[in-house]
């Protein structure tokens, strides 16, 4: 599959941040997410694949959104038959978060990317639009720490595994009233919080990275992010466990329905039969062959965010291989203008 999309796939996501960097700090998260959806779905149906999307913005409806179901890729499209032989191609399936961190873009906070995960067909979870408590770590605690454990007893095991003591670990939290108790704990514990604001999927994935002063990402976020985390968790090899939230009692907003046992029937009616199943990364991320690619849009742990200059932009992008087991760190310069007057070199 790396052979087919090639390095393709990291142009979709630099001009899905160039284009939402350009609404940075305006205050218009709504503009700088649906710039980021065109811009990815343009750059996805030049590419020679045949692809579905499974984690999107939302059902088939006439938004103009990269919706579920939605087919991309050039061999997709009506008149592919003239020039695709598509017996010949390996169908995929793709999750997008275009604009991951909406919030942090429209503010001109850090931690905001556009991500993408990418699978032979059946290879990722088509998680519902429901919550996910998240567990995340790095590759020395995989599968000793769990999620059905408390954070007290994941500390300990974390800090045993990782050889450091409990006030020298950190663990990133969605700052919302949901945590309360969830931090309470974990200070007590000894270690320290950083809590975020958004952007969940570059805190688990900073777990799986030394240097980053990351070492768990504990409680509740979106689950679509979840499959999209544990696709790059699989591919590094660290510990991702999702368990969907279904009780609104528990999430303390009204976004997930209003009623726990409506959640159950709808989760039944997608299939999923035991709705307190926890679910591995490579449950959530099956398939063969996975590809995780992300840019950032604004600064992060990870990556710089995109630098304009004149004529110009420069992108930072991470893209994970299962295949070629690679973690690349990819730094392009854009040259907008036919002639750019200087290229930047820092
Ligand atoms: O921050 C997030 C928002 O993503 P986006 O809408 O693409 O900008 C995600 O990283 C979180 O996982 C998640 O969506 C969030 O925790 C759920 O929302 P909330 O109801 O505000 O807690
Ligand atoms: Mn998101
Ligand atoms: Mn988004």
């Amino acid at each position: 599959m790396d052979n087919v999309i090639g390095l393709e796939i990291i142009e979709v996501v630099e001009q899905a941040a160039i284009a939402s960097a350009r609404w940075m700090g305006k205050g218009e998260k709504d503009t700088a997410d649906q710039v980021a959806v065109d811009a990815m779905r343009n750059r996805m149906n030049k590419i020679h694949m045949r692809g579905r999307i499974v984690i999107g913005e939302g059902e088939r409806d006439d938004a103009p959104m990269l919706y579920i179901g939605e087919e991309v890729g050039i061999c997709t499209q009506e008149n592919a038959s003239s020039f695709c032989d598509p017996e010949q191609l390996v169908e995929i399936d793709i999750a997008v978060d275009p604009c991951e961190g909406t919030n942090l873009v429209a503010y001109g906070q850090n931690g905001s990317m556009a991500v993408l995960a990418i699978a032979e067909k059946g290879g990722l979870f088509a998680a519902p639009d429901f919550y996910m408590k998240k567990l995340a770590a790095p590759a020395v605690a995989k599968n000793h720490v769990d999620i059905r454990k408390s954070a007290t007893e994941n500390l300990k095991i974390l800090s045993d595994c990782m050889n450091r003591s409990i006030e020298e670990m950190v663990v990133v939290v969605m700052d919302r009233p949901r945590h309360k108790d969830l931090i309470n704990e974990i200070r007590t514990a000894g270690a320290r919080v950083r809590l975020i604001s958004d952007g969940d999927v570059s805190a688990a994935i900073s777990c799986a990275f030394a240097g980053t002063n990351i070492h768990a990402l504990m409680g509740i976020g979106a689950a679509p992010e979840g499959v999209i985390s544990a696709a790059a968790m699989r591919c590094l090899g660290g510990h991702f466990q999702g368990q969907l939230i279904y009780d609104p009692e528990v999430v303390k907003t009204g976004l997930i329905g209003e009623s726990k046992e409506g959640n159950m029937e709808r989760l039944k009616s997608m299939g999923i039969n035991d709705p307190d199943r926890v679910y591995s990364d490579d449950e959530l991320a099956s398939g063969d062959t996975v590809l995780f690619a992300a840019c950032g849009i604004t600064p992060g742990t990870l990556m710089e965010g995109v630098r304009f200059f004149h004529g110009g932009a420069r992108t930072e992008s991470l893209v994970i291989s299962s295949q070629s087991k690679t973690a690349r760190f990819v730094d392009t310069i854009h040259m907008f203008d036919s002639k750019p007057k200087a290229l930047q070199l820092h």
